[in-house]
């Protein structure tokens, strides 16, 4: 027998509004009834906060799916190993959750709904644990960094090897902890594909406040350590010969860099547009290697886009306006990374414009996280300040240039 999803989602909608709250309780309750558990957290408990509601939002939301729940409370329990939970952390984790449901639905509360829950958190929880138990790659790896370039302001890119071989699928990421920061794990895209000598590419930009990212970019050095957690997400290279639209923001290239490679690496040879969107053209991090990748493969086309930057000669405006402009992508398999908003609204366009939702892809394991992980949050809002009345320009040659490879 499945849950009752009716009530779930009926009482799931009451807490929703004051879910900021109701994670604050649910985590005092936990700490409070099983205090070993505390050290197993950051100091800061903003973080694990808002994943606690992106995972609940998200259980929520695919109750209805029950292949698409099971693979992601599977991915969760494989990517959970890292924090060496116990049966008896699940235990308190469960009891703590219903009571915090209780508590915030009180106004429909009735034995039914209790019923729902405690039914449908044993369930999550038994996929969760099978699935880490059955899991036999290992739950953290340590990686030595054995490249460290600073690319502009802010940002590095870093070279790891991992001690042990890691597989993965470009378009993954992984979560990373510095010994600077115990217990805080911050998410980045592994920026390859897979390579004989198991190494990995990340982009990161050090992040005002930001705990990991600065650590990363400021404070890392050649030789250092770092942990790694199992890759995850839900961005894979495309199996059809369609064209490939990639439209990444700021360091969300790293991810679409992988899926190229892929692509490349593949023998296939579909068209490649790569629309770069960075604010400042001091941003355009990575631009030697990109071009070095189009002289490999002439189907790649490498557009940069500058947002912020009147002054800037060459393709300006902000990416969803930039991406409506070109004529139509409806044929394209599409890859979509950056800020979430960005994201948001460039799939919106996108779909508005006739691009299949199938053929989106975006890492919607990541995209949930980066919305309240505070290594991000507080820079993607200060960093927004910009002209408001500042629209796109798409010079003629880069229409031309693209109708004619099309
Ligand atoms: N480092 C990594 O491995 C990955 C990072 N990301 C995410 O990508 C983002 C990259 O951040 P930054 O490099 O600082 O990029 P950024 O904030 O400088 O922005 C990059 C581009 O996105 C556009 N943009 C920003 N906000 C927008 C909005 N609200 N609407 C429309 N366009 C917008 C900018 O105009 C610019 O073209 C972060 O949110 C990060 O979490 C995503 C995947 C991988």
């Amino acid at each position: 027998m499945s849950p009752n999803t009716r009530l779930i989602k009926e009482s799931f909608a009451l807490v929703e509004p004051v879910a900021g709250r109701a994670a604050a309780y649910f985590y005092g309750l936990l700490f409070a009834h099983c205090p070993s558990l505390r050290g197993m957290f950051p100091p800061d408990m903003a973080a694990p906060r808002g994943r606690l509601l992106d995972i609940l939002r998200r259980i929520v939301r695919e109750l209805d799916s029950p292949e698409r729940l099971t693979s992601y409370l599977a991915g969760l329990g494989r990517d959970q190993r890292r924090y060496g939970f116990s049966p008896e952390h699940h235990a308190a984790a469960g009891a703590a959750l219903l009571a915090t449901m209780r508590r915030f639905a009180a106004r429909t509360w009735t034995e039914e709904t209790e019923a729902a829950w405690t039914e449908a958190y044993a369930m999550a929880s038994r996929i969760m644990t099978d699935a880490a138990a059955a899991e036999t790659t290992p739950p953290w790896w340590l990686a030595e960094v054995i490249g460290h370039e600073p690319r502009c302001r802010d940002l590095a890119v870093l070279t790891l090897r991992p001690s042990q071989p890691m597989d993965f699928v470009p378009g993954q990421h992984v979560t990373v902890q510095t010994a600077r920061w115990p217990r805080v794990w911050r998410r980045f895209s592994i920026a390859n594909a897979p390579r004989p000598d198991g190494t990995l590419r990340l982009h990161v930009r050090a992040v005002p406040g930001g705990w990991v990212s600065s650590a990363l970019v400021r404070h890392t050095r050649t030789g250092d350590q770092l942990l790694l957690g199992p890759p995850a997400g839900t961005m894979a290279p495309p199996e059809s010969d369609r064209d490939i639209l990639c439209v990444a923001g700021g360091t969300g290239l790293a991810p679409l860099k992988a899926v190229m490679e892929h692509v490349i690496d593949s023998g296939r040879r579909p068209n490649i547009h790569l629309l770069f969107g960075v604010r400042h053209a001091g941003d355009l991090y990575d631009m030697p290697d990109l071009a070095r990748m189009a002289a490999g493969f002439p189907w790649l086309r490498v557009l940069p886009v500058v947002s912020d930057d009147p002054a800037y000669r060459g393709l300006r405006g902000r990416l969803p306006d930039v991406v409506d402009a070109f004529p139509s992508w409806a044929d394209h398999e599409v890859y979509v990374c950056g800020p979430p908003p960005m994201v948001d609204e460039t799939v919106r366009r996108l779909r508005r414009s006739g691009v299949p939702l199938a053929r989106i892809h975006r890492d919607t394991d990541r995209h949930d996280t980066d919305r309240h992980d505070t290594d991000r949050h507080d820079t993607d809002r200060a960093r927004d300040r910009r002209d408001p009345t500042e629209t796109a320009s798409t010079p003629d040659r880069f229409l031309a240039g693209f109708e004619s490879k099309t």
